[in-house]
């Protein structure tokens, strides 16, 4: 689903790679922990699969397609394949719940029918049914999230993108978040997770891949956080 082929990454005046010769290949419906510390290269890795970036080197393959031949105008198709999670959940403050995740399908061009059916649906997956009525500042952070990867998920797509979901959350929200994030596994989505989370990580013994400086230095399945 995801495949990495020898890719680094240098940005624009810099002397150091973000990510240096980097192969891993990912398969459908996997659940994967990108791990490292601080700068060692996870949200670059993130970006090249959502090409806002491309590689320096190396080939990025998406559901098939090689990144770097994509045409400009088939992006958003692409990106429609892949939800994306984020820490600061990067809700619309003046839309209500229900209206954040309309909203999602609104701008992919799916009939109001259709979106009046699923958005109950996919809140009452994510344990928000009667909520949908709320303004994100009336929700707890953890029910901001839920939201948050109700609109990422309503449109089913084959990649779930979570960059470090559980940031601001409590560690038993934070496992609430998880339980959620594995069920969509289930469903035979492939969910990339970067987390400074260790508990959740050695919770899950999910795989793990370590980045240390733009390396991959690890590759484990069923893996734990492993370092301070
Ligand atoms: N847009 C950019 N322009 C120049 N350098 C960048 C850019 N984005 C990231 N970098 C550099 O690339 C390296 C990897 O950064 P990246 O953001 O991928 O790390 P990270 O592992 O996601 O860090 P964090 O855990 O803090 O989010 C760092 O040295 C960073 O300074």
């Amino acid at each position: 689903m995801i495949r990495f082929d020898n890719v680094s990454k240098t940005y624009d005046r810099q002397r150091r790679a973000a990510l240096s010769q980097v192969s891993v290949d990912i398969e459908k419906g996997e659940f994967v922990f990108l791990v490292g510390p601080s700068g060692s290269g996870k949200s670059t890795f993130l970006r090249l699969i959502l090409r806002e970036q491309r590689p320096s080197k190396g080939k990025v393959i998406v559901a098939g397609r090689e990144l770097n031949k994509l045409h400009s105008w088939k992006i958003p198709a692409l990106r429609r394949q892949i939800g994306t999670v984020f820490q600061d959940f990067r809700l619309l403050p003046n839309k209500t719940v229900a209206e954040n995740v309309a909203f999602a399908l609104q701008v992919i061009g799916k009939p109001s029918s259709t979106i009046k059916r699923v958005v109950p649906e996919v809140l009452e997956l994510v344990g928000l049914e009667g909520k949908g009525g709320r303004l994100p500042d009336e929700l707890s952070g953890g029910e901001q999230q839920r939201v948050a990867i109700a609109r990422a998920f309503v449109n089913r797509p084959k990649i779930l993108i979570a960059d470090e979901p559980t940031g601001n959350l409590d560690p038993a929200t934070s496992v609430g978040i998880m339980k959620l994030l594995d069920r969509i596994n289930r469903a035979e989505t492939t969910v990339l997770m970067a987390t400074h989370d260790s508990t959740i990580v050695d919770q899950m013994r999910k795989r793990v891949i370590e980045l240390e400086d733009g390396l991959v230095v690890r590759d484990q399945s069923r893996g734990v956080y492993g370092y301070q």
